[in-house]
């Protein structure tokens, strides 16, 4: 923008801003925190009261209450760990290693290693002929496995076929018991829409369920030491973002209040950003469409012993029950908080996390929180049967844009979006990778950052043609 004209749009508005970043979730902190690091000065504009978005946690009573993200990954995490070393979360045992397993409810017991070295072992609630169907499966999927990506899964030799088409005529275990309870359990993906590749990406990428970490003091704990570090406004949602046709870009706030930014990160879910940024240039329009969301609930309740579920005797201790749509429906998965981290709740006392099936999130979405903590309960003591008399208090999350679904449509349309010019509105958010992982937020966020510092690194940026980055 002209220095007159943005003097002149300065007084007509009041605020002017190098760049907004619009979203506190991680991919916005990040994107942020990179333009920062780079002599930009980025302002964060946040709806909610807190940082953090599918990050947030809360302190209570001695006990830590996570909404989202319950870990993250050793390996495979690589943007994640550079933030993290960058802001010294590393130091003084800021990040823990997660002792316990993930597990597979099957024949009225959890079955402990699924996604880990030591369901090789134990089967993981696997039969035998799923385990040599297992054992065929990813042999099958070797060649491939240096092929995969995290950051263009569709463009894999895996291509656009869905979780459920990849295993179709094959041993059923490895759909019921293996890849529908991981799809659905972590991301509320249902495997008829979603792709198997940033599936396999992902674990690939981590090297299954292995080496998963979590933040010491909560899962918030990087979004607040990045967040200590920027401008951010919390209590600010944005309602329109407009390109000046001068260069430039305008945001009206729900209040009416009005700010004009050099250029703008959208960091919100990409069917957010479609109703914020009508007027997205037409190349863009096409994968924002086809990015969809699924959505989940997902129950906190404190508990006044550390509950378990029935296991195997001498097994190592589950701290994430998959529960498969086969043996249940409405209920995806317990996560016993506890287990993963002892800090989660006070000596004694415990934390276990309810998280809906497709079927009880269409029922509850809308329904008021006594509601959907008695009907998920009531089904969760099918598991825990304790669970209703030690509870002492429970906490409602709804994510109406919980996990981008990766669906065939929108993996096809992702690299023409990733190749497309950079431009003065920019985009983060797990979407862009299709992968629903903080991993893929922060990633996005670098290359938001990226695109934006490459602008005027090129004299016509303003005028275009606009210059690409490869991602
Ligand atoms: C239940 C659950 C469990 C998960 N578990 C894991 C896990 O174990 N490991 C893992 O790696 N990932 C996990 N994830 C995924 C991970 O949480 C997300 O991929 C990541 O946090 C997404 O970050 P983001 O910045 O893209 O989006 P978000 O976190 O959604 O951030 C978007 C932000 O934009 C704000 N916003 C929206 N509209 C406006 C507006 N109009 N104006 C201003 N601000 C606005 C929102 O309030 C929000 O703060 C989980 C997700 C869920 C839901």
């Amino acid at each position: 923008m002209a220095e007159a004209e943005a003097q002149a749009a300065e007084e007509e508005t009041g605020t002017h801003v190098d760049v907004a970043v619009v979203g506190a979730g991680i991919s916005g902190l990040t994107a942020a925190y990179r333009l920062k690091e780079a002599g930009r000065a980025p302002e964060v504009f946040e709806a909610d009261g807190d940082v953090g978005g599918r990050m947030r946690a809360r302190q209570e009573d001695g006990w830590i209450v996570e909404q989202g993200t319950e870990t993250l990954a050793s390996h495979g995490y690589p943007s994640t760990w550079r933030l993290i070393k960058d802001v010294g979360l590393d130091r003084d045992g800021g990040v823990l290693k997660v002792g316990s397993l993930a597990g597979v409810w099957r024949d009225g017991k959890a079955h402990a290693g699924s996604g880990h070295w030591v369901g090789t072992l134990t089967g993981a609630g696997l039969s035998l002929g799923g385990r040599m169907a297992m054992t065929g499966m990813l042999g099958g999927l070797l060649p491939s496995l240096g092929k995969v990506s995290t950051r263009r899964p569709g463009e894999s030799p895996l291509g656009l076929r869905t979780v459920a088409e990849f295993v179709d005529g094959k041993h059923p275990d490895l759909h019921d018991y293996l890849l529908q309870p991981a799809a659905s359990t972590g991301w509320a993906w249902d495997t008829r829409r979603s792709c198997v590749a940033p599936l396999v990406a992902t674990m690939v990428a981590t090297r299954g369920l292995h080496g998963w970490r979590t933040y010491r003091d909560g899962m918030d704990s990087l979004a607040r030491k990045v967040a200590e570090r920027l401008t951010v406004h919390t209590g600010r949602a944005v309602q329109e973002v407009t390109e000046s046709p001068g260069g430039g870009v305008r945001l009206v706030f729900a209040d009416g209040r009005v700010v004009t930014a050099r250029e703008v990160v959208l960091a919100v879910p990409a069917p957010v950003a479609r109703k914020l940024y009508p007027s997205a240039p037409a190349e863009e329009l096409p994968f924002l469409d086809a990015t969809s969301y699924s959505r989940m609930i997902r129950v906190t309740l404190q508990v006044d012993r550390p509950l378990a579920v029935r296991q195997s005797r001498g097994t190592k201790k589950v701290y994430a029950l998959l529960i498969p749509e086969k043996e249940d429906g409405y209920l995806a998965g317990l996560t016993f908080e506890h287990f993963k981290a002892a800090n989660r709740a006070p000596r004694g006392r415990g934390l276990v996390s309810m998280l809906s099936a497709e079927r009880a999130t269409d029922e509850l979405m809308d329904r008021p929180d006594e509601e959907v903590v008695e009907k998920l309960l009531g089904r969760a003591t099918r598991y825990v049967p304790e669970l209703r008399e030690a509870l002492i208090a429970s906490h409602v999350h709804r994510f109406p844009y919980a996990a981008p679904e990766a669906t065939p449509d929108a993996l096809r349309l992702q690299g023409a979006f990733l190749d497309r010019p950079v431009r003065a509105v920019e985009f983060a958010g797990d979407w862009v990778f299709q992968r629903p992982t903080s991993e893929a937020a922060v990633q996005a966020g670098e290359l938001a950052a990226e695109r934006i510092l490459s602008r005027r690194r090129s004299p016509a940026a303003a005028q275009g043609p606009v210059p690409t980055v490869q991602a």
